[in-house]
């Protein structure tokens, strides 16, 4: 309580501020008082007195991003359910799946690099509001570029942002091949397939990796419990 206090303190003292400076009608004041988001001027970020700290406080759990990237084939949809499944009983997770949120969310977007980055991107900011109300959330999409998972480690500042890699080959994913995409994919029916004729970039320091070899993959569940270990052992489940 004394937290939203002094936020709500803050925030009138920013609001008067705010109103004095405009009333001066000093010459580029307004330039001062907002900011340049990308494309956009004159953006001005507007605070509530109700935040992250409050909201985790209801809950009474820490928002986060676990981000499941992979091939198509290698599991992240299994994976995201089977997690929010373990997790379920511990908190409140929401889970965004690439495959789903190009239903509707993303559904503008194709396979083109630039709009495969915008949706990644997107995804990223998404993630960030789940995690900034207090959820647990999962994403789970290819993500097939390290320069924009990396963008949306750093929109999480690195330390709510878990990238869990699922290692698995080529040839086992192209052997499930569940929608029958790989196959279409061979015979010339789609191109720039992520892995087949568009690049996949693994990446080089992600907090888990999901090895599993032809032969040798471990279950869903026994997945989701390496994941479940690593929040435990780094404070973002307690036993
Ligand atoms: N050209 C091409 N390349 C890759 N994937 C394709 C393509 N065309 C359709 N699909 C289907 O779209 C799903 C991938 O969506 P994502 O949003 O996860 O992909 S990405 O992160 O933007 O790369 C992916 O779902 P998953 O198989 O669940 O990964 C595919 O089923
Ligand atoms: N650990 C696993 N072991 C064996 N088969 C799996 C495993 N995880 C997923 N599968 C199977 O692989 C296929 C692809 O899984 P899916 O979760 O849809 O992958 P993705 O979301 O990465 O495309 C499905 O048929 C699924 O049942």
């Amino acid at each position: 309580m004394p937290n939203v206090i002094i936020f709500g303190s803050i925030l009138q003292y920013k609001i008067y501020l705010f109103k004095i400076l405009t009333s001066l009608k000093l010459p580029g004041i307004d330039k001062l008082l907002t900011s340049t988001i990308g494309k956009l001027t004159n953006i001005l970020w507007h605070d509530c007195p109700i935040g992250q700290f409050e909201r985790q406080k209801l809950l009474n759990q820490k928002g986060y991003v676990v981000w499941i990237a992979g091939l198509s084939g290698s599991g992240k949809s299994t994976l995201a359910c089977t997690l929010g499944h373990e997790l379920h009983s511990r908190g409140h997770t929401y889970i965004l799946d690439g495959d789903n949120l190009r239903h509707g969310l993303n559904r503008d977007l194709c396979f083109k690099a630039k709009d495969l980055a915008k949706n990644i991107r997107r995804v990223g900011e998404v993630a960030k509001l789940f995690a900034d109300a207090g959820l647990i959330c999962i994403a789970s999409l290819i993500s097939p570029y390290r320069s924009e998972r990396s963008a949306c480690r750093k929109l999480l500042n690195n330390s709510t942002f878990i990238e869990v890699f699922l290692n698995v080959p080529l040839e086992v994913c192209e052997a499930r091949d569940p929608k029958g995409l790989y196959k279409l994919t061979r015979a010339r029916k789609i191109k720039g397939f992520t892995g087949i004729d568009d690049p996949y970039e693994p990446p080089s320091d992600c907090e888990i990796v999901i090895q599993c070899k032809a032969s040798d993959c471990a279950t869903p569940k026994s997945m989701a419990d390496q994941v479940v270990s690593y929040l435990k052992a780094n404070g973002f489940l307690q036993d």
